[in-house]
């Protein structure tokens, strides 16, 4: 069976992400199991790849495989062979020179190679094959593009040959460009293109998902990606251990976040949010709703002066009060007696009230969101974590706070998204969770869940905000980092995609408060 890999399919995909390394453990313990032969396992992907793109593309019967030396390209070999005994028009174009198979290609490509060469057909290299092609000739209405020319194998920077062929794939205007297990180019680990990577309409990935394929730019590359187990036992996957999971709804204890029939107001919890003070005011305006949209039962503001108009007027079920330049310390801890959860940072500035407040926030030990300028405060003020930070915190930085934090450029960050976090989780032990396309939660060492809700309509101000507000009362409800933090995301994502029905372009993050609702009251059973 091949499934989407997407949220509204989670329940049917596999729950464990893999590395490169991890995913080669996987095919070894699955050819001694089943097969004599690696070349038996390329047949069986190299055919469910070839029939899939027969259905999604039924009307297109020309084919050009691009092909690399290693068992992608075996795997585009196979599709090659089965396209011709179909009655395909195929061109297989090698990346490089071909002058000694046996030599050059991975043993099981060769198999590969064998087989199709005893249906005669020229197989020729990017360079020959385009110098006897000037690019305005070449067939692309109703063409395929293969793109088997680098898998789970790349190592380091594509090189300058390679880099060539996916330049010319990417500037081409085929009908459809179709990778095969991974865009060439794109770190099956990280999720970011090692110098370059094919744009994809289509991956179809085998086996187990990389986790490179679900977070970083990976969605720049793949297209529509699919994943196809090829019929693989259960009990091959019991003897790779992945310390990486897919989030979905299984993996969150959603019972907490339920209204009791007889249930009174601070059941729903009682929460505080601090920010959004002056210039910063909508980050508080958003918070504010999007918590209350969550289902929480008590909601307490402390925001900036002119947050408190415009608060009250789009939800005047809120306690508003001003953020206090002076006396922040005792405003904000006789706030916070009876709350169960407070968010601090959305909004807030870096003034002396701000830290004072970061450092009365902590100092209550109650589950705590922190956010944005509060994250800016603990990475310029050390010392405040040292002394005050906890184990009931989620702090939700994104690429550039997690590389102050850290101490780090932010290109560390972007290029292993899985060792920030944990980077992460080791010096704060609390709850992190790392934003961006493909998010990451972790709370402890050697367990990081990755949530693929979400889209690029999430890509503009107040969508953190917006994050906040869920986390909020989410943590208000369970009283549960990592449960919050998961819900939260899953929340915030799933709505953002409902919200883009009509596009993406557009969407903002006070479209998505209706289906917030709505996807808590589906949920929360
Ligand atoms: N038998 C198996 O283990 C199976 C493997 N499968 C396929 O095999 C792939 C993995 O195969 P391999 O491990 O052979 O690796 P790949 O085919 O992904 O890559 C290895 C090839 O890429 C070249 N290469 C590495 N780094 C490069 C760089 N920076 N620039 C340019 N070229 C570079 C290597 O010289 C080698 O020729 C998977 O992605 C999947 O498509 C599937 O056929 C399923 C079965
Ligand atoms: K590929």
């Amino acid at each position: 069976m091949i499934s989407e890999v997407c949220s509204d399919n989670l329940s049917q995909l596999p729950t464990y992400l893999y590395s490169a390394e991890q995913t080669r453990a996987l095919d070894h313990a699955l050819i001694t199991k089943l097969y004599d032969r690696g070349y038996d396992l390329m047949e069986k992907a190299g055919s469910a790849a070839f029939k899939f793109i027969q259905q999604q593309y039924p009307q297109h019967r020309s084919f050009k495989i691009f092909c690399g030396k290693g068992n992608n390209g075996g795997d585009g070999l196979v599709i090659a062979r089965l396209a011709l005994e179909s009655g395909y028009d195929v061109e297989v174009i090698f990346a490089t020179e071909l002058t000694s198979p046996e030599k050059e290609l991975s043993e099981t490509c060769y198999l590969a190679f064998q087989a199709l060469n005893k249906l005669k057909i020229k197989v020729q290299s990017f360079d020959s094959w385009k110098t006897l092609q000037p690019s305005a000739q070449i067939q692309t209405n109703k063409t395929v593009l293969i793109d088997a020319l680098l898998g789970t194998g790349l190592s380091g920077t594509v090189k300058p040959s390679y880099k060539a062929v996916i330049d010319f794939i990417n500037a081409a205007e085929f009908s459809a460009v179709y990778s095969i297990d991974v865009p060439s180019g794109l770190s099956s680990d990280s999720g970011m293109e090692l110098g370059c990577a094919v744009h994809a309409d289509i991956t179809l990935t085998f086996i187990g998902i990389n986790k490179g394929l679900v977070t970083g730019n990976s969605r720049n590359f793949t297209g529509r990606l699919f994943f196809s187990g090829l019929g693989t036992p259960e009990d091959i996957y019991d003897q790779v251990k992945s310390s990486t999971k897919l989030l979905s709804l299984e993996e969150i204890n959603t019972e907490s976040y339920k209204r009791k029939p007889a249930g009174h107001k601070g059941d729903s919890g009682r929460a505080v949010f601090i920010g959004g003070v002056d210039g910063l005011n909508g980050a508080a305006v958003l918070a504010s709703e999007a918590c209350l949209r969550s289902g929480v039962g008590l909601l307490t503001a402390i925001v900036g002066e002119r947050a408190i108009l415009p608060i009250l007027t789009r939800s005047p079920e809120i306690m508003v009060q001003p953020l206090l330049s002076d006396n922040t310390v005792s405003q904000i801890t006789t706030s916070l007696q009876n709350a169960h959860a407070v968010c601090i940072g959305p909004g807030l500035g870096k003034s002396s009230a701000a830290k004072e407040a970061v450092i009365a926030v902590l100092k209550q030990k109650l589950p705590t969101i922190i956010d944005a300028d509060a994250l800016n405060l603990l990475s310029e003020n050390p010392e405040i974590w040292k002394q005050h930070g906890h184990s009931q915190c989620i702090l939700t930085p994104h690429p550039k706070e997690a590389a102050r934090l850290l101490n780090i450029p932010p290109e560390s960050v972007n290029q292993n998204r899985f060792l920030a976090i944990e980077q992460l989780v080791d010096k704060f032990a609390c709850t992190v969770l790392l934003k961006g396309s493909g998010t990451l939660i972790s709370s402890k060492r050697n367990n990081i869940l990755v949530c693929i809700c979400g889209n690029e309509s999430l890509s503009v101000g107040g969508a953190g905000d917006t994050l906040s507000g869920i986390l909020l009362a989410a943590l208000a409800k369970s009283r549960n980092a990592l449960n919050a933090a998961n819900y939260g995301a899953f929340v915030h994502g799933y709505a953002a995609e409902l919200a883009s029905q009509d596009g993406v372009i557009g969407v903002l993050p006070s479209d998505l408060m209706p289906f917030i609702r709505l996807i808590i009251n589906k949920t929360a059973i």
